[in-house]
């Protein structure tokens, strides 16, 4: 394979907040330490802190600053007309990337574990399915090819659909949208369909562990899907054991997430540290409105914080956008106790 290609090709993720920056980085780490032959680039949105930003310039070879309030194009408009669309649009802003011939977008909640260059001999729009519904691809991974013009349709596209039903409200993940945008997907061309194990989901492992058993051990690439992320726990570097989840955190991620938190500890922590010196980076607790939580927490002693309960209409919304509180309400317990009760 000639230079040419390999520069003019990248692996792109997204973070829009110093939490799923975290992420990113260990995303990079990962790629680069399977040795990977591409150009690697981070898009990064305005609430992302400047030492984290700095991390990010460290560890990838562009990072971009996408500010779509301030972008003033047509994915401006599409934001005015439907609010919620924020992320979404953001993450559409790939395509935009025209001095790379290809892509491979990532997620920034995803973890290499084996060189995955050879997905740059698939072409726009490959992906894996999703776990949830197979008929449509998981937007955690996939190739694409950089254009102005199909930026221009997804934007197009984006602000169309559903302004029709008035429901501007409902929030809008991308992984709906692209299924819509590139519909033929699961029928017209079985080449566009990457293997499982280019997005292995946790929620796989829990719906179907006998495959997961049986095939495994082939996964090149981990997706942390769902709302508990692995910077959602906490990590004693002592013991290399992970803390914050119940029990079924093993089940749902088994290895995938010490791994994950190997990485961030040995090879991020010391770039963080450079950037806002000692702090303690091995939970999230310590940030923001978890600090606040945390501080409430000693005042009431060892009584820990209810968790806020949410409508079942907020819990429906969530299961629709894959993100099911698998270790909470959605417990596998809780699954099963309902189960029951309608078999009874
Ligand atoms: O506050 C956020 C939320 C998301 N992201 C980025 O967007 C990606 C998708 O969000 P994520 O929380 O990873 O969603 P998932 O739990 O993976 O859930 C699913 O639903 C999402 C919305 O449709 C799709 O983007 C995912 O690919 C799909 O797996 C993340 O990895 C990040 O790269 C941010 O930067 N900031
Ligand atoms: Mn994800």
């Amino acid at each position: 394979m000639c230079n040419f290609q390999l520069i003019d090709q990248a692996f792109v993720t997204l973070a829009t907040n110093d939490s799923y920056a975290k992420g990113a980085m260990v995303l990079a780490k990962s790629l680069r330490s399977h040795s990977t032959s591409r150009k690697l680039v981070a898009l990064v949105g305005p609430h992302v802190s400047e030492p984290f930003r700095n991390v990010l310039s460290k560890m990838y070879d562009e990072v971009h600053l996408v500010d779509v309030l301030d972008s003033g194009d047509s994915a401006h408009l599409a934001l005015m007309k439907r609010p919620n669309l924020g992320i979404t649009l953001t993450k559409l802003h790939c395509w935009t990337l025209t001095h790379f011939s290809k892509c491979v977008f990532m997620d920034a909640d995803t973890l290499v574990l084996s060189n995955v260059d050879d997905l740059f001999e698939r072409e726009e729009l490959s992906a894996a399915p999703d776990p949830g519904w197979p008929d449509c691809f998981n937007s955690g991974v996939f190739v694409f090819r950089p254009s102005e013009e199909t930026y221009g349709k997804l934007l197009q596209f984006c602000s169309n659909t559903g302004s029709f039903d008035g429901k501007l409200y409902v929030s809008c993940g991308d992984q709906g949208l692209l299924n819509s945008f590139f519909s033929n997907w699961a029928t017209a061309d079985i080449s566009k369909h990457l293997p499982f194990i280019y997005n292995l989901s946790s929620i796989a492992i829990y719906s179907y562990l006998p495959a997961f058993k049986q095939f495994g051990s082939d996964a090149k690439v981990v997706h942390f899907l769902g709302q508990m992320k692995p910077w959602n726990y906490s990590y004693d570097p002592e013991t290399k054991s992970v803390q914050g989840g119940s029990a079924e955190h093993e089940l749902l991620h088994p290895n995938y997430l010490l791994k994950w938190w190997d990485i961030f500890s040995t090879s991020v922590i010391p770039l963080l540290k450079e950037q806002i010196g000692d702090q303690p980076f091995l939970s999230e607790s310590h940030h923001g409105v978890d600090r606040i939580q945390e501080a409430i927490s000693h005042i009431h002693m060892a009584e820990p914080l209810p968790k806020p309960e949410i409508s079942s209409e907020e819990r429906k919304q969530k299961w629709e956008q894959g993100q099911a509180d698998y270790m909470g309400i959605d417990s596998f317990d809780n699954i099963k106790k309902k189960l029951d009760s309608f078999l009874k």
